[in-house]
């Protein structure tokens, strides 16, 4: 069986860890120790209880488990270089990362600076935690596994073909740089004005907030144009763009969007990850971001406020 660590025991990772476990090895590594004895509530409502095997951070030095296959990374963007810097000393450098964030500002990092393969997971799995012992399966979805520089094709086969057999399908791709600022682009046009207007994703359809939406995808377009990125579906430009974020708006309307929950929650958000990288790549190649850095000024008042 191969062996996986996941480090961040949030939703995505105890997702990983529920589905991961019959087939192979795992271990969760958080900051906190967790009930051994860990629920999952499947999409359909059915609830299994299962011991996953875990460990804190502190506990590794004394209590190292097998060598890691795959060391998945679950936090939250900004927290992903941290958490990997608080396990380097019990891990080869070559071993292989997985790294699960939204956004654009872990991957290219870490890819830069780690010795070994690192592998980006684009997921639209929706997960969240319902406490210390739960996590609900609230979406199926899809997973694309690749590397940024296209060089680790055999091993994103080898991911993603195990994460299929765990039940959470996906597929190896040679394009994840372009899947992750698509998926950027979206998560840009929606979240920061769900969070900021405290509405579900269905009401920026509204008189109110379709304007801004408009706003917010042209400048995102032509970053995207800019960074190289195709407009979905095979379209054109600001159109295809625009026609993509009302898709997934509509497809998504009565969702909290995760910016959203974790206002709610008084967290910081990945803001910096998902606004960031969109502004400065606007500054990079000259181009207006007056809007996206409005949002971006406004989402760090509300946190300051936090
Ligand atoms: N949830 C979802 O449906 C989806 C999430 N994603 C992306 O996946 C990523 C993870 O999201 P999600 O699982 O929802 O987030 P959560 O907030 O549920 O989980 C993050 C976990 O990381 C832990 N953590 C934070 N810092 C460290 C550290 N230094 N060392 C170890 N663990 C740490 C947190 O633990 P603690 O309790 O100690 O804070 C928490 O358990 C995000 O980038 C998100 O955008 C993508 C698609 C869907
Ligand atoms: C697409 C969207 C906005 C759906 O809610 C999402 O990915 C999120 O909530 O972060």
């Amino acid at each position: 069986m191969t062996t996986h660590w996941i480090l961040g025991p949030g939703a995505i990772g105890r997702l990983l860890a529920h589905s991961l476990s019959p087939i192979a090895t795992t271990t969760l590594l958080g900051r906190r120790a967790l009930p051994p004895r860990q629920m999952l509530t499947t999409p359909e409502g059915e609830q299994y209880w299962q011991p996953l095997n875990s460990l804190t951070i502190a506990q590794l030095p004394s209590n190292t488990p097998k060598p890691p296959a795959f060391v998945h990374i679950t936090t939250k963007a900004m927290a992903a270089e941290s958490a990997l810097a608080g396990i380097t000393d019990c891990i080869s450098p070559t071993t292989p990362l997985v790294l699960w964030q939204n956004g654009f500002l872990a991957q290219p990092r870490i890819t830069q600076a780690w010795p070994g393969p690192v592998l980006c997971a684009t997921t639209t799995e929706g997960a969240y935690l319902t406490g210390d012992d739960g996590v609900m399966h609230a979406g199926r979805g899809h997973t694309f596994v690749g590397d940024l520089h296209d060089q680790y094709g055999a091993l994103a086969e080898e991911l993603a073909q195990t994460l299929t057999q765990a039940g959470l399908a996906a597929t190896k791709v040679c394009d994840i740089r372009q899947r992750l600022w698509q998926k950027l682009a979206v998560n840009a046009a929606i979240n920061p004005l769900v969070a900021l207007n405290d509405v579900r994703n269905g009401e920026l359809r509204g008189e109110a907030y379709a304007g801004h939406v408009v706003a917010v995808v042209k400048e995102v377009a032509a970053i995207m144009l800019a960074e190289g990125i195709a407009p979905p579906n095979d379209g054109n430009g600001e159109d295809a763009w625009l026609a993509l974020v009302w898709q997934v708006v509509e497809n998504t309307a009565n969702n909290k969007a995760s910016m959203l929950q974790d206002v709610e929650a008084k967290r910081p958000t990945e803001r910096g990850a998902i606004l960031g990288p969109l502004i400065g790549s606007a500054h990079r190649h000259g181009l207006a971001c007056e809007v996206l850095k409005g949002l971006d000024d406004e989402m760090a008042e509300l946190e300051a406020s936090f």
